[in-house]
């Protein structure tokens, strides 16, 4: 793979995918930065060798053509506040205005195109598409992590188009911290997992299974392995039909000698609110018509413990429905003891998941773990072993 820093793109246009799938509010406003933040070196690398800058990302998941809502031009002046470089905005990422702008681009100069998910071709990885893209530049840059395992036209298809491709620095430091953390571990390796959905992570748990001494199952996930042990959950989280599959993984578990930890208390609530009554019960000890919203004070104990005694550390899901603040408790403690031990004791410690990282950054915590990916599914999937369609098309 050719790398950022082995490149010389003087007098190049650069079309470089990054992910720019970034929260928005109701004003337009985002709300979480980080994925722009990080793309910075890369553009800034690209800048200062004189070349320039053709930005083309997605936007959410627009159904019907252009919609202002998922307009990247939202972005522009943010992008330019944090770059201190105005940045061209073309309305569309293809056609007239898009080969216009881009063919008077000049040194140290940056454009970004339009939502290119306001095309269906993008996702559907039409191969006329993404050549219509690559016309735009003269050199292909993949920075994209967060999407990098979509086989749609401007992560992966393009790649055929281009005589140079390029990894991103994102892509590169993502990569490498994934490597890092699946192949060089150092023991004891502890594995935080949460979230809602239990069916989205089977497959890294399985794998992690084989590479972890310490596996910590909290959040909304928790409660089907409380279920299939035969507790009560009132209304939690439950899906019904993987309870048989939650009793496999703790037999699993067991038979590697892997210490697999579940929550013994949770905060409940009377309704899904922040301002619910709210109480703390034995884990699986659920009247019926209240739900677990939390992780209790004594699980976060046992598991802010074993996590102070790691010396690897992935967290992927809160413990909790974090967004009320009234249950973010147990996913504070988590991000607390996370830094701890990579303060403390030297650990590596890898964060992932877009509300993953959401809570740790809004804690203040971003900057003191070791990692925070800007990649969901994608570092699952790479975790998972599975070949991104991203990295493959760079290796083309
Ligand atoms: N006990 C729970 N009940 C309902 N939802 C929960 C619970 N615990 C966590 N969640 C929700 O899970 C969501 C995050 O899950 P997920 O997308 O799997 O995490 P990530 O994006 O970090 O991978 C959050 O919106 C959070 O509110
Ligand atoms: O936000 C993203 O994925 P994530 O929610 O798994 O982190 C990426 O931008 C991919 O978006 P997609 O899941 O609509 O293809």
């Amino acid at each position: 793979m050719t790398t950022l820093d082995s490149y010389d793109f003087s007098g190049k246009k650069a079309l470089v995918r990054v992910d720019f799938n970034v929260p928005l509010n109701e004003k337009f406003e985002i709300t979480d930065d980080t994925r722009i933040r990080a793309t910075i070196p890369t553009i800034s690398k690209i800048l200062n060798d004189g070349g320039s800058v053709i930005l083309m990302s997605h936007l959410g998941r627009p159904k019907d053509g252009p919609t202002e809502k998922y307009s990247l031009k939202h972005l522009v002046n943010p992008l330019s506040l944090i770059l201190g470089k105005t940045v061209k905005f073309a309305d569309d990422c293809i056609g007239a205005s898009a080969t216009e702008l881009a063919a008077a681009l000049q040194p140290g100069e940056v454009l970004l195109l339009e939502n290119l998910r306001f095309y269906k071709e993008e996702e559907k990885g039409n191969e006329e598409f993404a050549e219509k893209l690559s016309k735009l530049g003269d050199v292909w840059v993949m920075d994209a992590f967060g999407t990098a395992h979509r086989a749609h036209a401007s992560t992966a298809v393009i790649g055929k188009f281009f005589k140079d491709k390029v990894c991103g620095y994102v892509m590169q430091a993502e990569l490498d911290n994934a490597e890092r953390l699946l192949e060089h571990s150092e023991r004891p390796f502890t594995a935080i997992m949460g979230g809602a959905k239990i069916s989205d992570k089977i497959l890294i748990i399985e794998r992690l299974l084989d590479k972890v001494d310490n596996l910590i199952i909290g959040g909304g996930m928790s409660y089907t392995f409380s279920k299939a042990q035969g507790g009560s959950i009132g209304k939690s989280l439950l899906e019904a039909d993987k309870q048989d599959l939650t009793l496999e993984l703790i037999e699993k578990a067991k038979a590697k000698g892997i210490n697999l930890v579940l929550p013994v208390d949770t905060v409940i609530a009377d309704k899904f609110s922040n301002d619910a009554d709210r109480k703390v019960v034995e884990a699986g000890n659920i009247p019926d018509e209240w739900e677990g919203l939390d992780i209790g004070p004594k699980t976060a104990e046992i598991f802010s413990d074993i996590i102070k005694k790691s010396k690897t550390v992935l967290w992927n899901g809160p413990m909790g429905v974090f967004e009320f603040p009234n249950f973010a408790k147990g996913t504070n403690a988590i991000a607390e003891a996370v830094v701890s031990v990579t303060e403390d004791n030297d650990a590596f410690s890898l964060i992932g998941g877009g509300d993953s990282a959401s809570a740790i950054n809004n804690a203040g915590y971003g900057d003191r773990v070791s990692y925070v990916s800007t990649g969901g599914g994608a570092l699952l999937e790479y975790m998972e072993g599975k070949v991104l369609p991203g990295v493959a098309a760079l290796q083309a």
